[in-house]
């Protein structure tokens, strides 16, 4: 028996607003707000109430769609220049995920054979729309992918939200366990909660749970004693950014995992796009690593947890090299031992 899924949708274009589910109020309250302006959406971006790599590219994709309808422009050339001046405003949000700048960079190219203001105004709204269309459809053949790589009663570990949330529907990593509820797989999850931003037990737990499928919940430091004692079979993350040579970016702590992967001899997986691989950079040394804010760690909410100028660390990616990644699972299939070669011949 199949079940149909229902699951949350991130953004939604409404021609003259983006609807968006803010996710910082995950998961007590459930709230989609208004985004009017540019800068509605870059403060979205940059404060999280959007996050995960496709979701941010589409919600910016559809930025470049909301603010065009207010420029005062009279010819094609200005609108074009308006147009690169706004790409290069959201392009400043969020430096590591490369689905911002792969959808922005997108969007903008949709017009460059544009002769009018209006004809460039309809093709920028329908890229946008196709992006996120194409981002759902992506999502599932990843999750149909990443199926094949389960067994029935397997017990599956991941970290942060590569979800439904994270991306157009079904998302990435998490993809494969809401299609497993649609055909009565028992797979069962153990979500790492993801200090300092708790996209784990916030989102993906939240999720997950929505989904019916069977999600525990565990702290980052319970990952090595969890795989050991609860028998995990495998390893699925998301990622954000992917190098030509498959050095893959994803939240911090999921570097942590691959080398417990290594040590217990289990599979881990990265399950991503094509549109997260970055080809024009050769290996994760040149992938940006960003930065957030000391306070994301002295405090959960407004309760502080730490003495007052303490000094804080907060890199809110790492990058685990290819050699600790068993698969790569693209819409296009899978790339087993990723390195330049197996990632051309999938990709190509
Ligand atoms: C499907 S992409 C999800 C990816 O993005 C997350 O980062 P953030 O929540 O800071 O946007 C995390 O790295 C996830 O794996």
């Amino acid at each position: 028996m199949t079940h149909t899924l229902t699951l949350p949708r991130s953004v939604e274009w409404k021609e003259t607003f983006i609807s968006l589910l803010d996710q910082q109020l995950l998961p007590n309250t459930v709230e989609y707000i208004k985004l009017h302006t540019l800068q509605d959406v870059w403060d979205a971006i940059v404060t999280l109430k959007v996050r995960g790599a496709p979701a941010i590219g589409i919600t910016a994709a559809f930025g470049l769609a909301l603010s065009l309808q207010n420029y005062d422009v009279q010819t094609i050339e200005e609108f074009k220049k308006k147009l690169h001046a706004d790409k290069e405003f959201l392009a400043s949000s969020r430096p590591t995920a490369v689905n911002l700048f792969w959808a922005l960079e997108r969007v903008v190219n949709s017009i460059n054979n544009a002769i009018s203001i209006n004809e460039a105004k309809t093709l920028v709204i329908h890229e946008a729309i196709q992006i996120q269309a194409e981002d759902e459809a992506t999502c599932y053949r990843i999750g149909d992918y990443a199926l094949s790589l389960f067994n029935k009663h397997d017990r599956v570990m991941t970290i942060c939200n590569a979800g439904s949330i994270a991306t157009a529907y079904y998302g990435t990593a998490l993809a494969p366990f809401h299609i497993s509820k649609e055909r009565d797989i028992p797979l069962k999850v153990f979500a790492c909660e993801t200090r300092p931003v708790l996209q784990g037990s916030r989102l993906t737990a939240w999720e997950l749970q929505k989904s019916g499928v069977d999600v525990t919940l565990i702290t980052d430091s319970m990952a090595a004693h969890t795989i050991k004692t609860k028998g995990i079979n495998a390893i699925i993350v998301g990622a954000d950014r992917i190098a030509a040579n498959g050095d893959t970016a994803n939240k911090i702590g999921t570097y942590g995992l691959a080398l417990l992967a290594k040590a217990f001899n289990i599979p881990f997986y990265v399950a991503a796009p094509k549109s997260t691989f970055d080809l024009s950079i050769a290996s994760g040394a040149e992938i940006p690593i960003e930065e957030r804010s000391a306070k994301e760690i002295t405090h959960i909410g407004d309760v502080q947890v730490a003495p007052d100028n303490i000094s804080v660390y907060n890199p809110a990616f790492d990058v685990t090299p290819s050699e600790f990644i068993t698969a790569i699972i693209t819409e296009h299939g899978i790339i087993h031992s990723p390195s330049v070669d197996t990632i051309k011949l999938v990709l190509n």
